[in-house]
Protein backbone atom coordinates (compact mmCIF):
# COMPACT_ATOMS: atom_id res chain seq x y z
CA UNK A 1 0.00 0.00 0.00
CA UNK A 2 1.37 3.39 -0.93
CA UNK A 3 2.37 5.89 1.74
CA UNK A 4 0.72 8.52 -0.40
CA UNK A 5 -2.68 7.09 0.50
CA UNK A 6 -1.91 7.50 4.18
CA UNK A 7 -0.64 11.04 3.58
CA UNK A 8 -3.91 11.80 1.83
CA UNK A 9 -5.79 10.51 4.90
CA UNK A 10 -3.76 12.82 7.18
CA UNK A 11 -4.54 15.73 4.86
CA UNK A 12 -8.27 15.06 4.96
CA UNK A 13 -8.22 14.62 8.73
CA UNK A 14 -6.47 17.91 9.13
CA UNK A 15 -9.02 19.72 7.00
CA UNK A 16 -12.01 18.98 9.17
CA UNK A 17 -12.75 19.42 12.85
CA UNK A 18 -15.86 17.25 12.69
CA UNK A 19 -15.37 14.15 14.75
CA UNK A 20 -17.89 12.04 12.85
CA UNK A 21 -16.21 12.86 9.57
CA UNK A 22 -12.76 12.11 10.93
CA UNK A 23 -14.03 8.78 12.24
CA UNK A 24 -15.44 7.92 8.83
CA UNK A 25 -12.19 8.83 7.07
CA UNK A 26 -10.20 6.60 9.40
CA UNK A 27 -12.74 3.78 9.12
CA UNK A 28 -12.73 3.95 5.30
CA UNK A 29 -8.97 3.81 5.32
CA UNK A 30 -8.81 0.84 7.68
CA UNK A 31 -11.23 -1.05 5.44
CA UNK A 32 -8.77 -0.75 2.58
CA UNK A 33 -5.91 -2.35 4.54
CA UNK A 34 -5.79 -6.00 3.51
CA UNK A 35 -2.32 -7.05 4.49
CA UNK A 36 -2.14 -8.57 8.01
CA UNK A 37 1.22 -7.07 8.81
CA UNK A 38 -0.03 -3.62 7.82
CA UNK A 39 -3.15 -4.00 9.94
CA UNK A 40 -0.91 -4.02 13.00
CA UNK A 41 1.18 -1.06 11.90
CA UNK A 42 -1.31 1.36 10.38
CA UNK A 43 -3.33 2.17 13.56
CA UNK A 44 -0.18 3.54 15.21
CA UNK A 45 0.76 5.57 12.16
CA UNK A 46 -2.75 7.01 12.12
CA UNK A 47 -2.24 8.11 15.72
CA UNK A 48 0.99 9.78 14.56
CA UNK A 49 3.18 7.21 16.28
CA UNK A 50 5.50 4.48 15.09
CA UNK A 51 5.37 2.26 18.18
CA UNK A 52 2.95 1.88 21.07
CA UNK A 53 4.03 3.98 24.07
CA UNK A 54 5.01 0.86 25.98
CA UNK A 55 7.49 -0.23 23.34
CA UNK A 56 11.03 0.55 24.47
CA UNK A 57 12.09 1.67 21.03
CA UNK A 58 12.39 5.37 20.28
CA UNK A 59 13.40 7.02 17.04
CA UNK A 60 15.92 9.30 18.75
CA UNK A 61 15.63 11.91 15.99
CA UNK A 62 15.43 15.60 16.88
CA UNK A 63 14.60 18.56 14.66
CA UNK A 64 18.25 19.18 13.79
CA UNK A 65 18.90 15.70 12.45
CA UNK A 66 15.65 15.70 10.55
CA UNK A 67 16.48 19.00 8.85
CA UNK A 68 19.91 17.65 7.96
CA UNK A 69 18.31 14.59 6.37
CA UNK A 70 15.93 16.71 4.31
CA UNK A 71 18.80 18.99 3.28
CA UNK A 72 20.78 15.94 2.18
CA UNK A 73 17.84 14.56 0.21
CA UNK A 74 16.92 17.79 -1.56
CA UNK A 75 20.19 19.67 -1.90
CA UNK A 76 18.54 22.64 -0.18
CA UNK A 77 20.58 23.97 2.66
CA UNK A 78 19.61 23.38 6.27
CA UNK A 79 19.59 27.08 7.10
CA UNK A 80 16.90 27.72 4.48
CA UNK A 81 14.71 25.04 6.05
CA UNK A 82 15.31 26.40 9.56
CA UNK A 83 14.36 29.92 8.46
CA UNK A 84 11.29 28.67 6.69
CA UNK A 85 10.06 27.10 9.97
CA UNK A 86 9.96 30.63 11.43
CA UNK A 87 7.37 31.53 8.77
CA UNK A 88 5.35 28.34 8.62
CA UNK A 89 5.54 27.49 12.34
CA UNK A 90 5.59 23.83 11.37
CA UNK A 91 8.57 21.80 10.34
CA UNK A 92 6.29 19.46 8.39
CA UNK A 93 5.14 22.34 6.21
CA UNK A 94 8.72 23.51 5.68
CA UNK A 95 9.82 20.02 4.68
CA UNK A 96 7.04 20.00 2.08
CA UNK A 97 8.28 23.35 0.76
CA UNK A 98 11.86 22.07 0.55
CA UNK A 99 10.71 18.98 -1.36
CA UNK A 100 8.78 21.19 -3.76
CA UNK A 101 11.77 23.42 -4.30
CA UNK A 102 14.26 20.66 -5.03
CA UNK A 103 15.58 20.67 -8.54
CA UNK A 104 14.80 17.13 -9.58
CA UNK A 105 13.79 13.84 -8.04
CA UNK A 106 16.19 10.93 -8.11
CA UNK A 107 16.03 9.08 -11.38
CA UNK A 108 15.99 5.70 -9.69
CA UNK A 109 13.40 6.75 -7.13
CA UNK A 110 10.71 4.32 -6.03
CA UNK A 111 7.34 5.49 -4.71
CA UNK A 112 7.14 5.14 -0.93
CA UNK A 113 5.10 2.28 0.47
CA UNK A 114 3.80 2.24 4.05
CA UNK A 115 5.86 -0.86 4.74
CA UNK A 116 9.04 0.74 3.51
CA UNK A 117 8.44 3.84 5.64
CA UNK A 118 7.70 1.72 8.70
CA UNK A 119 10.64 -0.61 8.22
CA UNK A 120 12.99 2.30 7.76
CA UNK A 121 11.73 3.98 10.91
CA UNK A 122 12.21 0.71 12.81
CA UNK A 123 15.79 0.61 11.55
CA UNK A 124 16.27 4.21 12.66
CA UNK A 125 14.99 3.34 16.14
CA UNK A 126 17.16 0.25 16.40
CA UNK A 127 20.32 2.02 15.33
CA UNK A 128 22.20 2.91 18.49
CA UNK A 129 25.76 3.37 19.70
CA UNK A 130 28.75 4.89 18.01
CA UNK A 131 28.13 6.48 14.63
CA UNK A 132 24.39 5.92 14.97
CA UNK A 133 23.49 9.54 14.17
CA UNK A 134 25.20 9.25 10.78
CA UNK A 135 23.44 6.01 9.94
CA UNK A 136 20.06 7.36 11.03
CA UNK A 137 20.73 10.37 8.82
CA UNK A 138 21.31 8.18 5.78
CA UNK A 139 18.20 6.08 6.35
CA UNK A 140 16.05 9.18 6.68
CA UNK A 141 17.63 10.99 3.73
CA UNK A 142 16.83 7.96 1.59
CA UNK A 143 13.19 8.16 2.54
CA UNK A 144 12.93 11.90 1.91
CA UNK A 145 14.67 11.45 -1.41
CA UNK A 146 11.68 9.44 -2.66
CA UNK A 147 9.00 11.47 -0.88
CA UNK A 148 6.47 13.75 -2.53
CA UNK A 149 5.96 17.07 -0.68
CA UNK A 150 2.73 15.92 1.00
CA UNK A 151 4.40 12.68 2.11
CA UNK A 152 7.40 14.57 3.45
CA UNK A 153 5.17 16.82 5.51
CA UNK A 154 3.53 13.98 7.41
CA UNK A 155 6.64 11.86 7.55
CA UNK A 156 8.41 14.73 9.33
CA UNK A 157 5.53 15.12 11.77
CA UNK A 158 5.47 11.38 12.49
CA UNK A 159 9.20 11.38 13.16
CA UNK A 160 8.93 14.32 15.56
CA UNK A 161 5.69 13.11 17.18
CA UNK A 162 3.71 16.25 16.23
CA UNK A 163 0.99 14.87 13.96
CA UNK A 164 -1.86 17.25 14.96
CA UNK A 165 -4.64 15.55 13.00
CA UNK A 166 -6.88 15.32 16.04
CA UNK A 167 -7.08 11.53 16.12
CA UNK A 168 -7.09 10.39 19.73
CA UNK A 169 -7.59 6.89 21.11
CA UNK A 170 -11.39 7.24 21.42
CA UNK A 171 -11.74 8.21 17.78
CA UNK A 172 -9.58 5.34 16.62
CA UNK A 173 -11.65 2.93 18.70
CA UNK A 174 -14.87 4.17 17.07
CA UNK A 175 -13.29 3.99 13.63
CA UNK A 176 -12.22 0.36 14.16
CA UNK A 177 -15.78 -0.48 15.24
CA UNK A 178 -17.24 1.30 12.22
CA UNK A 179 -14.79 -0.21 9.74
CA UNK A 180 -15.29 -3.82 10.74
CA UNK A 181 -18.85 -3.54 12.07
CA UNK A 182 -17.93 -4.68 15.56
CA UNK A 183 -19.13 -3.38 18.92
CA UNK A 184 -17.23 -0.32 20.18
CA UNK A 185 -17.41 -1.65 23.76
CA UNK A 186 -15.64 -4.84 22.68
CA UNK A 187 -12.94 -2.86 20.90
CA UNK A 188 -12.53 -0.76 24.03
CA UNK A 189 -12.37 -3.83 26.27
CA UNK A 190 -9.76 -5.54 24.11
CA UNK A 191 -7.71 -2.35 24.05
CA UNK A 192 -7.90 -1.87 27.83
CA UNK A 193 -6.66 -5.45 28.29
CA UNK A 194 -3.75 -5.28 25.84
CA UNK A 195 -2.99 -1.57 25.19
CA UNK A 196 -2.30 -2.65 21.62
CA UNK A 197 -4.31 -1.03 18.84
CA UNK A 198 -2.44 -3.02 16.21
CA UNK A 199 -3.46 -6.32 17.75
CA UNK A 200 -7.04 -5.13 18.37
CA UNK A 201 -7.45 -3.94 14.76
CA UNK A 202 -6.24 -7.26 13.43
CA UNK A 203 -8.61 -9.26 15.63
CA UNK A 204 -11.54 -6.96 14.79
CA UNK A 205 -10.93 -7.43 11.08
CA UNK A 206 -10.17 -11.15 11.07
CA UNK A 207 -12.34 -12.50 13.90
CA UNK A 208 -15.02 -9.87 14.52
CA UNK A 209 -17.02 -9.60 17.76
CA UNK A 210 -16.38 -13.19 18.71
CA UNK A 211 -12.61 -12.82 18.52
CA UNK A 212 -12.69 -9.52 20.38
CA UNK A 213 -14.74 -10.92 23.23
CA UNK A 214 -12.19 -13.70 23.69
CA UNK A 215 -9.24 -11.32 24.04
CA UNK A 216 -7.56 -11.68 27.39
CA UNK A 217 -4.49 -10.28 29.09
CA UNK A 218 -1.08 -11.34 27.84
CA UNK A 219 2.33 -11.19 29.44
CA UNK A 220 4.33 -8.48 27.71
CA UNK A 221 1.34 -6.29 26.91
CA UNK A 222 0.49 -3.81 29.65
CA UNK A 223 -3.04 -3.60 31.02
CA UNK A 224 -4.60 -0.15 31.53
CA UNK A 225 -4.56 0.48 35.27
CA UNK A 226 -7.74 0.51 37.33
CA UNK A 227 -8.13 3.91 38.98
CA UNK A 228 -9.84 5.42 41.98
CA UNK A 229 -12.20 8.25 42.79
CA UNK A 230 -11.80 10.39 45.85
CA UNK A 231 -13.91 10.08 48.97
CA UNK A 232 -14.52 12.96 51.38
CA UNK A 233 -13.74 10.83 54.45
CA UNK A 234 -13.09 7.31 55.71
CA UNK A 235 -16.71 7.09 56.82
CA UNK A 236 -18.04 8.12 53.43
CA UNK A 237 -15.83 5.48 51.80
CA UNK A 238 -17.11 2.79 54.13
CA UNK A 239 -20.74 3.66 53.35
CA UNK A 240 -20.03 3.73 49.61
CA UNK A 241 -18.45 0.25 49.86
CA UNK A 242 -21.58 -1.18 51.43
CA UNK A 243 -20.48 -1.19 55.08
CA UNK A 244 -17.31 -3.26 54.83
CA UNK A 245 -14.12 -2.59 52.94
CA UNK A 246 -10.47 -3.32 52.68
CA UNK A 247 -8.36 -0.28 53.52
CA UNK A 248 -4.78 -0.12 52.35
CA UNK A 249 -2.07 2.41 52.87
CA UNK A 250 -1.93 4.79 49.92
CA UNK A 251 1.79 5.00 49.30
CA UNK A 252 3.15 8.14 47.70
CA UNK A 253 5.32 6.85 44.94
CA UNK A 254 4.96 5.76 41.36
CA UNK A 255 2.70 2.97 40.24
CA UNK A 256 4.29 0.06 38.39
CA UNK A 257 2.94 -2.98 36.59
CA UNK A 258 5.33 -5.90 36.66
CA UNK A 259 5.28 -8.68 34.06
CA UNK A 260 7.36 -11.70 35.01
CA UNK A 261 7.91 -14.53 32.57
CA UNK A 262 10.58 -16.82 33.98
CA UNK A 263 13.75 -14.78 34.18
CA UNK A 264 12.37 -12.08 31.93
CA UNK A 265 10.93 -9.16 33.85
CA UNK A 266 9.34 -6.05 32.35
CA UNK A 267 8.29 -3.11 34.48
CA UNK A 268 5.81 -0.55 33.15
CA UNK A 269 5.17 2.86 34.67
CA UNK A 270 1.76 4.45 35.38
CA UNK A 271 1.59 5.59 31.76
CA UNK A 272 2.68 2.14 30.67
CA UNK A 273 6.15 3.04 29.52
CA UNK A 274 8.83 0.44 29.83
CA UNK A 275 11.07 1.57 32.71
CA UNK A 276 12.80 -1.78 33.31
CA UNK A 277 16.31 -0.65 32.48
CA UNK A 278 16.31 2.22 34.95
CA UNK A 279 15.64 0.02 38.01
CA UNK A 280 17.73 -3.17 37.67
CA UNK A 281 17.83 -3.82 41.41
CA UNK A 282 14.02 -4.03 41.48
CA UNK A 283 14.09 -6.49 38.56
CA UNK A 284 16.54 -8.67 40.46
CA UNK A 285 14.38 -8.62 43.60
CA UNK A 286 11.25 -9.48 41.66
CA UNK A 287 12.96 -12.54 40.18
CA UNK A 288 13.62 -13.76 43.71
CA UNK A 289 10.44 -12.69 45.51
CA UNK A 290 7.62 -13.45 43.09
CA UNK A 291 7.29 -17.21 43.30
CA UNK A 292 5.29 -18.24 40.21
CA UNK A 293 7.05 -18.70 36.88
CA UNK A 294 4.67 -16.27 35.19
CA UNK A 295 2.83 -13.42 36.89
CA UNK A 296 1.55 -9.89 36.47
CA UNK A 297 1.46 -7.83 39.66
CA UNK A 298 0.92 -4.18 40.46
CA UNK A 299 2.37 -2.02 43.17
CA UNK A 300 3.67 1.36 44.22
CA UNK A 301 7.41 2.02 44.10
CA UNK A 302 8.42 4.29 46.94
CA UNK A 303 11.70 6.11 47.49
CA UNK A 304 12.76 5.49 51.06
CA UNK A 305 14.66 8.01 53.13
CA UNK A 306 15.95 8.18 56.67
CA UNK A 307 14.38 5.80 59.14
CA UNK A 308 12.52 4.10 56.30
CA UNK A 309 10.18 7.09 55.87
CA UNK A 310 8.85 7.74 52.36
CA UNK A 311 10.33 10.53 50.26
CA UNK A 312 8.22 12.53 47.77
CA UNK A 313 7.26 10.63 44.62
CA UNK A 314 9.44 12.87 42.42
CA UNK A 315 12.43 10.88 43.62
CA UNK A 316 11.07 7.75 41.97
CA UNK A 317 10.51 9.67 38.75
CA UNK A 318 14.16 10.74 38.86
CA UNK A 319 15.06 7.07 38.94
CA UNK A 320 12.87 6.35 35.90
CA UNK A 321 14.43 9.16 33.89
CA UNK A 322 18.01 8.15 34.55
CA UNK A 323 19.71 6.36 31.65
CA UNK A 324 23.35 6.44 32.79
CA UNK A 325 25.23 5.85 36.05
CA UNK A 326 22.35 3.83 37.32
CA UNK A 327 24.46 2.14 39.97
CA UNK A 328 25.04 5.47 41.65
CA UNK A 329 21.30 6.15 41.69
CA UNK A 330 20.53 2.75 43.24
CA UNK A 331 22.50 3.89 46.26
CA UNK A 332 21.25 7.47 46.29
CA UNK A 333 17.57 6.69 45.90
CA UNK A 334 16.71 3.25 47.29
CA UNK A 335 13.33 1.96 46.21
CA UNK A 336 10.81 -0.17 48.05
CA UNK A 337 8.02 -1.95 46.21
CA UNK A 338 4.63 -2.24 47.88
CA UNK A 339 2.50 -4.68 45.92
CA UNK A 340 -1.25 -4.24 45.96
CA UNK A 341 -2.70 -6.41 43.19
CA UNK A 342 -2.19 -9.51 41.07
CA UNK A 343 -3.79 -9.84 37.63
CA UNK A 344 -2.33 -13.01 36.20
CA UNK A 345 -0.63 -16.16 37.48
CA UNK A 346 0.73 -19.06 35.43
CA UNK A 347 -1.60 -18.86 32.46
CA UNK A 348 -4.67 -17.75 34.37
CA UNK A 349 -6.16 -14.24 34.20
CA UNK A 350 -7.43 -13.00 37.56
CA UNK A 351 -9.12 -9.91 36.16
CA UNK A 352 -12.60 -11.24 36.88
CA UNK A 353 -11.72 -12.67 40.29
CA UNK A 354 -13.11 -10.67 43.26
CA UNK A 355 -10.56 -8.39 44.90
CA UNK A 356 -10.49 -10.26 48.20
CA UNK A 357 -9.47 -13.46 46.39
CA UNK A 358 -6.81 -11.64 44.40
CA UNK A 359 -5.42 -10.18 47.61
CA UNK A 360 -5.15 -13.68 49.14
CA UNK A 361 -3.43 -14.91 46.01
CA UNK A 362 -1.01 -11.99 46.12
CA UNK A 363 -0.08 -12.76 49.73
CA UNK A 364 0.56 -16.38 48.77
CA UNK A 365 2.87 -15.67 45.83
CA UNK A 366 5.15 -13.01 47.33
CA UNK A 367 8.09 -13.79 49.52
CA UNK A 368 8.18 -10.47 51.30
CA UNK A 369 11.36 -8.84 52.56
CA UNK A 370 12.75 -5.38 53.31
CA UNK A 371 12.40 -4.28 49.67
CA UNK A 372 9.31 -6.05 48.41
CA UNK A 373 6.17 -6.04 50.52
CA UNK A 374 2.47 -6.56 50.19
CA UNK A 375 0.62 -3.29 50.95
CA UNK A 376 -0.35 -2.98 54.61
CA UNK A 377 -4.10 -3.43 54.99
CA UNK A 378 -7.09 -3.61 57.28
CA UNK A 379 -10.40 -5.25 56.48
CA UNK A 380 -13.10 -3.73 58.64
CA UNK A 381 -16.71 -2.69 59.13
CA UNK A 382 -15.80 -0.25 61.88
CA UNK A 383 -15.43 3.43 61.01
CA UNK A 384 -13.42 3.97 64.21
CA UNK A 385 -10.91 1.26 63.34
CA UNK A 386 -10.60 2.63 59.81
CA UNK A 387 -10.06 6.18 61.18
CA UNK A 388 -7.33 4.89 63.43
CA UNK A 389 -5.60 3.15 60.52
CA UNK A 390 -5.90 6.35 58.48
CA UNK A 391 -4.15 8.43 61.15
CA UNK A 392 -1.49 5.79 61.56
CA UNK A 393 -0.81 5.92 57.80
CA UNK A 394 -0.52 9.70 57.87
CA UNK A 395 1.78 9.61 60.92
CA UNK A 396 4.04 7.21 59.06
CA UNK A 397 4.35 9.83 56.30
CA UNK A 398 2.07 8.20 53.74
CA UNK A 399 -0.46 9.97 51.57
CA UNK A 400 -3.61 8.48 53.05
CA UNK A 401 -5.65 5.33 52.47
CA UNK A 402 -7.21 3.46 49.59
CA UNK A 403 -10.54 1.76 50.20
CA UNK A 404 -11.38 -1.22 48.01
CA UNK A 405 -14.60 -3.12 47.58
CA UNK A 406 -14.08 -6.72 48.61
CA UNK A 407 -16.08 -8.15 45.70
CA UNK A 408 -14.73 -5.81 43.00
CA UNK A 409 -13.33 -7.33 39.85
CA UNK A 410 -10.41 -5.52 38.22
CA UNK A 411 -11.73 -2.93 35.77
CA UNK A 412 -8.88 -1.97 33.42
CA UNK A 413 -8.70 1.74 32.69
CA UNK A 414 -11.79 2.57 34.72
CA UNK A 415 -11.98 5.28 37.38
CA UNK A 416 -15.03 4.02 39.22
CA UNK A 417 -16.22 3.82 42.80
CA UNK A 418 -14.89 0.32 43.56
CA UNK A 419 -11.63 1.94 44.62
CA UNK A 420 -11.70 5.15 46.62
CA UNK A 421 -8.85 7.22 47.95
CA UNK A 422 -8.93 9.19 51.13
CA UNK A 423 -6.46 12.01 51.65
CA UNK A 424 -6.37 14.94 54.07
CA UNK A 425 -6.16 17.58 51.38
CA UNK A 426 -8.03 18.28 48.18
CA UNK A 427 -6.67 16.43 45.27
CA UNK A 428 -3.93 18.09 43.25
CA UNK A 429 -4.77 18.29 39.57
CA UNK A 430 -2.71 17.03 36.66
CA UNK A 431 -3.30 19.41 33.76
CA UNK A 432 -1.83 20.02 30.36
CA UNK A 433 0.01 23.18 29.33
CA UNK A 434 -1.87 24.56 26.32
CA UNK A 435 -0.57 28.11 26.27
CA UNK A 436 1.96 30.40 27.93
CA UNK A 437 3.07 33.99 28.27
CA UNK A 438 6.53 35.47 28.01
CA UNK A 439 7.62 37.05 31.29
CA UNK A 440 8.56 40.64 32.04
CA UNK A 441 11.76 42.40 33.13
CA UNK A 442 14.23 39.84 34.43
CA UNK A 443 12.02 37.06 33.07
CA UNK A 444 11.44 38.52 29.60
CA UNK A 445 13.30 35.70 27.84
CA UNK A 446 11.45 32.89 29.56
CA UNK A 447 7.88 31.67 29.51
CA UNK A 448 6.56 32.43 32.96
CA UNK A 449 2.83 31.92 33.09
CA UNK A 450 1.04 28.86 31.74
CA UNK A 451 -2.49 28.25 30.56
CA UNK A 452 -3.75 24.89 31.82
CA UNK A 453 -6.19 22.59 30.08
CA UNK A 454 -8.28 19.67 31.31
CA UNK A 455 -8.78 16.74 28.94
CA UNK A 456 -12.06 16.23 27.16
CA UNK A 457 -12.03 12.57 26.08
CA UNK A 458 -15.11 13.09 23.94
CA UNK A 459 -13.37 15.45 21.54
CA UNK A 460 -9.73 14.69 22.32
CA UNK A 461 -9.21 18.39 23.10
CA UNK A 462 -8.02 20.31 26.16
CA UNK A 463 -10.28 22.90 27.77
CA UNK A 464 -8.79 25.83 29.71
CA UNK A 465 -9.38 25.89 33.47
CA UNK A 466 -6.75 28.27 34.80
CA UNK A 467 -3.41 29.98 34.55
CA UNK A 468 -0.45 29.17 36.76
CA UNK A 469 2.54 31.43 37.39
CA UNK A 470 3.59 30.67 40.95
CA UNK A 471 5.56 27.85 42.46
CA UNK A 472 8.25 27.88 39.75
CA UNK A 473 11.93 28.53 40.49
CA UNK A 474 14.02 30.44 37.92
CA UNK A 475 15.58 27.11 36.91
CA UNK A 476 12.13 25.56 36.44
CA UNK A 477 11.16 28.36 34.06
CA UNK A 478 14.32 27.94 32.01
CA UNK A 479 13.66 24.20 31.80
CA UNK A 480 10.00 24.70 30.84
CA UNK A 481 10.91 27.29 28.21
CA UNK A 482 13.36 24.82 26.65
CA UNK A 483 10.79 22.05 26.75
CA UNK A 484 7.89 24.12 25.39
CA UNK A 485 9.59 26.19 22.70
CA UNK A 486 9.50 23.40 20.09
CA UNK A 487 5.81 22.93 20.90
CA UNK A 488 4.77 26.51 20.15
CA UNK A 489 1.97 26.55 17.57
CA UNK A 490 1.19 30.27 17.31
CA UNK A 491 2.43 33.51 18.84
CA UNK A 492 0.15 36.45 19.50
CA UNK A 493 1.91 39.32 21.25
CA UNK A 494 3.19 37.93 24.52
CA UNK A 495 0.91 34.92 24.39
CA UNK A 496 1.86 31.65 22.74
CA UNK A 497 -0.34 28.70 21.94
CA UNK A 498 1.24 25.38 22.83
CA UNK A 499 0.85 21.86 21.50
CA UNK A 500 -0.71 19.90 24.40
CA UNK A 501 2.05 17.50 25.41
CA UNK A 502 3.34 18.49 28.84
CA UNK A 503 1.46 17.51 31.99
CA UNK A 504 2.05 19.31 35.27
CA UNK A 505 0.64 18.83 38.74
CA UNK A 506 -0.80 21.88 40.49
CA UNK A 507 -2.32 22.62 43.87
CA UNK A 508 -4.96 25.31 44.27
CA UNK A 509 -6.93 26.90 46.99
CA UNK A 510 -10.31 26.10 45.53
CA UNK A 511 -12.21 25.09 42.42
CA UNK A 512 -14.65 27.86 41.53
CA UNK A 513 -17.58 27.95 39.20
CA UNK A 514 -16.75 30.71 36.77
CA UNK A 515 -17.84 32.00 33.38
CA UNK A 516 -14.26 33.06 32.64
CA UNK A 517 -13.51 29.85 30.77
CA UNK A 518 -15.81 27.83 28.55
CA UNK A 519 -15.26 24.88 30.90
CA UNK A 520 -17.36 26.70 33.50
CA UNK A 521 -14.68 26.16 36.15
CA UNK A 522 -11.63 28.12 37.23
CA UNK A 523 -8.89 27.28 39.70
CA UNK A 524 -8.30 29.77 42.49
CA UNK A 525 -4.60 30.41 43.20
CA UNK A 526 -3.11 27.46 41.33
CA UNK A 527 0.50 26.71 42.20
CA UNK A 528 2.99 24.48 40.39
CA UNK A 529 4.02 21.30 42.23
CA UNK A 530 5.77 19.01 39.77
CA UNK A 531 6.30 17.99 36.18
CA UNK A 532 4.28 14.79 35.60
CA UNK A 533 6.24 13.20 32.82
CA UNK A 534 4.90 9.89 34.09
CA UNK A 535 1.55 10.92 32.58
CA UNK A 536 0.59 11.44 28.96
CA UNK A 537 -1.83 14.26 28.04
CA UNK A 538 -4.67 11.74 27.77
CA UNK A 539 -4.00 10.76 31.40
CA UNK A 540 -4.53 14.33 32.57
CA UNK A 541 -7.55 15.17 34.71
CA UNK A 542 -10.77 15.57 32.79
CA UNK A 543 -13.48 18.20 33.06
CA UNK A 544 -15.76 15.54 34.46
CA UNK A 545 -13.23 14.89 37.22
CA UNK A 546 -12.99 18.59 38.03
CA UNK A 547 -16.77 18.71 38.31
CA UNK A 548 -16.65 15.70 40.68
CA UNK A 549 -13.91 17.33 42.76
CA UNK A 550 -15.97 20.49 42.93
CA UNK A 551 -18.85 18.49 44.42
CA UNK A 552 -16.45 16.76 46.81
CA UNK A 553 -14.98 20.09 47.88
CA UNK A 554 -18.43 21.40 48.66
CA UNK A 555 -19.18 18.25 50.71
CA UNK A 556 -15.89 18.57 52.59
CA UNK A 557 -16.65 22.24 53.31
CA UNK A 558 -20.10 21.33 54.60
CA UNK A 559 -18.56 18.65 56.84
CA UNK A 560 -16.13 21.14 58.37
CA UNK A 561 -18.78 23.67 59.21
N1 LIG B 1 -2.42 0.47 48.09
C1 LIG B 1 -2.63 1.07 46.92
N2 LIG B 1 -3.55 0.58 46.06
C2 LIG B 1 -3.80 1.18 44.87
N3 LIG B 1 -3.16 2.28 44.47
C3 LIG B 1 -2.23 2.82 45.29
C4 LIG B 1 -1.92 2.23 46.54
N4 LIG B 1 -0.95 2.98 47.13
C5 LIG B 1 -0.67 3.98 46.29
N5 LIG B 1 -1.42 3.91 45.17
C6 LIG B 1 -1.39 4.87 44.06
O1 LIG B 1 -2.59 5.60 44.10
C7 LIG B 1 -3.17 5.69 42.82
C8 LIG B 1 -4.66 5.62 42.94
O2 LIG B 1 -5.17 6.88 42.74
P1 LIG B 1 -5.73 7.26 41.30
O3 LIG B 1 -6.54 6.15 40.81
O4 LIG B 1 -6.36 8.58 41.40
O5 LIG B 1 -4.42 7.31 40.43
P2 LIG B 1 -3.68 8.53 39.83
O6 LIG B 1 -4.53 9.17 38.79
O7 LIG B 1 -2.36 8.02 39.43
O8 LIG B 1 -3.64 9.53 41.06
P3 LIG B 1 -2.55 9.95 42.07
O9 LIG B 1 -2.13 11.27 41.56
O10 LIG B 1 -3.30 10.00 43.39
O11 LIG B 1 -1.45 8.94 42.08
C9 LIG B 1 -2.64 4.52 42.06
O12 LIG B 1 -2.54 4.80 40.67
C10 LIG B 1 -1.30 4.25 42.69
O13 LIG B 1 -0.28 4.94 41.99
Amino acid sequence: MLYKELAELYRRLEKTTLKTLKTRFVADFLKKVEDEELLEIVPYLILGKVFPDWDERELGVGEKLLIKAVAMATGINAEWIENSVKDTGDLGESVALALQKRKQKSFFGQPLTIKRVYKTLVKVAETTGEGSQDRKLKYLANLFMDAEPIEGKYLARTILGTMRTGVAEGLLRDAIAEAFRVKPELVERAYMLTSDFGFVTKIARLEGNEGLSKVTIQIGKPIKPMLAQMAASVREALIEMGGEAEFEIKYDGARVQVHKDGDKVIIYSRRLENVTKSIPEVVERIRKSIKPEKAIVEGELVAVGEGGRPRPFQYVLRRFRRKYNIQEMIEKIPLELNLFDVLYVDGESLIDTPFIERRKKLESIVEANQWIKVAENLITKSPEEAEEFYHKALDMGHEGLMAKRLDAVYEPGNRGKKWLKIKPTMENLDLVIIGAEWGEGRRAHVLSSFLLGAYDPGTGTFVPVGKVGSGFTDEDLIEFTKMLKPLIKKEKGKFVEIEPKVVIEVTYQEIQKSPKYESGFALRFPRYVALRDDKSPEDADTLERIAQLYELQERMKAGKR
